[in-house]
């Protein structure tokens, strides 16, 4: 016997900007549909004809955010869970579990994500020098706005488009090496954190590795114990959809963020009369 059974698309992720002027507004999802009810042919007989695909589930979240916008997650559910019992005969019951991630406005197209990134600090010592390495892990940044990529090479593998327009993102991994081991690192971390944010949300991007060498540059321009930093950024990419089959335009507001792949842009940039390292920063 078929026991109780349901079937969805899971973890759909949705960002949703909305334009207003210069200011941009932004919603981060995580959503999943559940839908059960008359469902027992597909299981028994593998037919199909009550099945509405899970690919148009994930189809109706992204139509929705553009046409009815999205406001609080409740009323965002209740939207979807209503149409697919509403339209689909079959469908009896359905679930739609939303996580929304926070994200704290820093300026009126920038964003960090809420949530605690980590700080860090590596020290060396050894009987001829001591070394000090601070850094900070996981500070989610995003640009709504502000940021291109074209004019790079083509190949036959190349299916890219230029875009004049982009979300972008990326979680700061950061090292910084300091000239001294005496000094106020507290002060020194907070406003070294603060230099590499201020030359993303200020640095009109024509590439991540554009913004990688503006954000470590900040720091050492603004910082003169720091001797050299060290960056590693993920290309946090947000696709966007296609919603023309559905006569719905998309200028630049429903978003797919991906996971994986991502590009990982990776650089140093050091004070050019700052000694060298002492010892390789990790092990
Ligand atoms: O800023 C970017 N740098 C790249 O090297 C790259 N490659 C890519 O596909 N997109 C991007 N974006």
């Amino acid at each position: 016997m078929l026991g109780p059974n349901r079937y969805g698309k899971a973890e759909t992720r949705l960002v949703r900007v909305s334009r207003d002027g210069d200011t941009h507004a932004l919603v981060d999802l995580n959503v999943s549909v559940a839908l059960s009810g008359d469902l027992a042919a597909t299981h028994l007989t593998g037919d199909n004809a009550g099945v509405l695909p899970t690919d148009t589930m994930k189809n109706t979240v992204y139509a929705f955010a553009k046409k009815h916008g999205v406001g609080e997650p409740e009323e965002f559910g209740l939207l979807l869970a209503r149409h697919f019992v509403a339209t689909q005969p079959q469908v009896k019951a359905a679930r739609v579990s939303i996580e929304s991630f926070g994200w704290q406005r820093l300026g009126p197209h920038s964003f960090a994500r809420k949530g605690d990134h980590t700080r860090l600090a590596s020290v060396l010592v050894t009987d001829e020098f001591e070394q000090v390495v601070s850094g900070v892990t996981g500070l989610v940044l995003l640009n709504s706005t502000a940021s291109e990529f074209r004019g790079f090479p083509r190949d036959e593998y190349t299916t890219l488009p230029e875009t004049t327009d982009r979300i972008l993102a990326t979680a700061v991994d950061a090292r910084w090496r300091h000239l001294s081991a005496s000094g106020d690192f507290a002060k020194s971390y907070a406003a070294a954190l603060d230099a590499l944010t201020s030359a993303f949300v200020n640095t009109y991007s024509s590439s991540l590795q554009q913004t990688l060498f503006s954000m470590g540059s900040h720091v050492l321009s603004q910082r003169p114990e720091i001797a050299e930093v060290r960056l590693a950024l993920p290309n946090k990419h947000h696709y966007l959809v296609d919603l023309s089959p559905f006569d719905l335009a998309n200028d630049n507001e429903v978003f797919i963020a991906g996971d994986r792949p991502y590009g990982l842009i990776e650089g140093t940039v050091t004070r050019d009369d700052a000694p060298p390292a002492a010892a390789e920063w990790y092990s």
